[in-house]
């Protein structure tokens, strides 16, 4: 397993909105190395890719950002050190598309969408609808999701955070149960977002950057 630290600055120049300074955290079973001992990321608008193999603790990494795992040490910052840090605040930063998740399978799919449009300042009809082109997601927006196929629940998970608007969208392996043309899809939009980023860092993990746009900053995890 690799230990860093990692000295880490996506965009020097603009302010990070992501920040994650000494971080330490290995599983919490026996025998378990440690994952990040000192880990430092600094990354500004834009694209990040998250890039390693199997188990290199790419998910981790998210999940620790996301506050679903606590650091052993080392402090996690969304946003300027001076945003409010209430649960409201934090949905407004966040959007962690977890690809695992089955909470919402009970949910139709436009009644999902709704959900994750509330609390969200930032949440773009404009985006979501374009998600919902490019990933040809209109014929199952009614739906109930655990009766949709798990690339087409991916698809309408990945529309919602591309659409929300958060400060911070986090993607784990969005390329993986994707078809080729939603593939070339996700890589287009991540593309055109690397170039015009208004204020949102997005990061994508995976085991390879082919989806990742040319110019997007890497953190290799291998
Ligand atoms: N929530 C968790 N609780 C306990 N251990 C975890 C948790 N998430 C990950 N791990 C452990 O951390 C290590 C890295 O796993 P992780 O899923 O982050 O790797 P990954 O790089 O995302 O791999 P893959 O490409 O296979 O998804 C593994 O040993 C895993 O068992």
């Amino acid at each position: 397993m690799p230990v860093f630290p990692i000295p880490f600055d996506s965009v020097p120049a603009q302010p990070p909105l992501l920040r994650v300074d000494g971080l330490h955290w290995r599983a919490p079973f026996d025998g378990a190395e440690p994952l990040f001992a000192g880990l430092q990321l600094h990354a500004g608008a834009g694209v990040l890719g998250v890039i390693g193999d199997e188990g290199r603790g790419k998910s981790a990494l998210l999940r620790l950002i996301a506050g679903e795992l606590r650091p052993d040490a080392g402090r996690i910052q969304i946003g300027a050190p001076t945003d409010p840090v209430d649960a409201a605040a934090l949905r407004e930063r966040l959007f962690w598309c977890d690809p695992q998740s089955e909470r919402h399978d009970g949910l139709v799919a436009r009644d999902y969408l709704a959900m994750q449009r509330q609390g969200r300042p930032g949440w773009s009809e404009a985006a979501l609808a374009a998600q919902l082109d490019g990933f040809a997601l209109h014929e199952h927006l009614d739906k109930r999701l655990e009766m949709l196929s798990t690339g087409t629940r991916r698809k309408l998970r990945l529309a919602a955070a591309l659409a929300s608007g958060a400060t911070l969208v986090l993607l784990d392996d969005p390329g993986a149960a994707l078809d080729a043309r939603s593939q070339r899809h996700l890589a287009e939009t991540l593309r055109r977002h690397q170039e015009v980023p208004a204020g949102q860092l997005i990061v994508v993990t995976g085991h390879d950057d082919r989806l990742m746009p040319a110019a997007a900053p890497r953190l290799s995890l291998d």
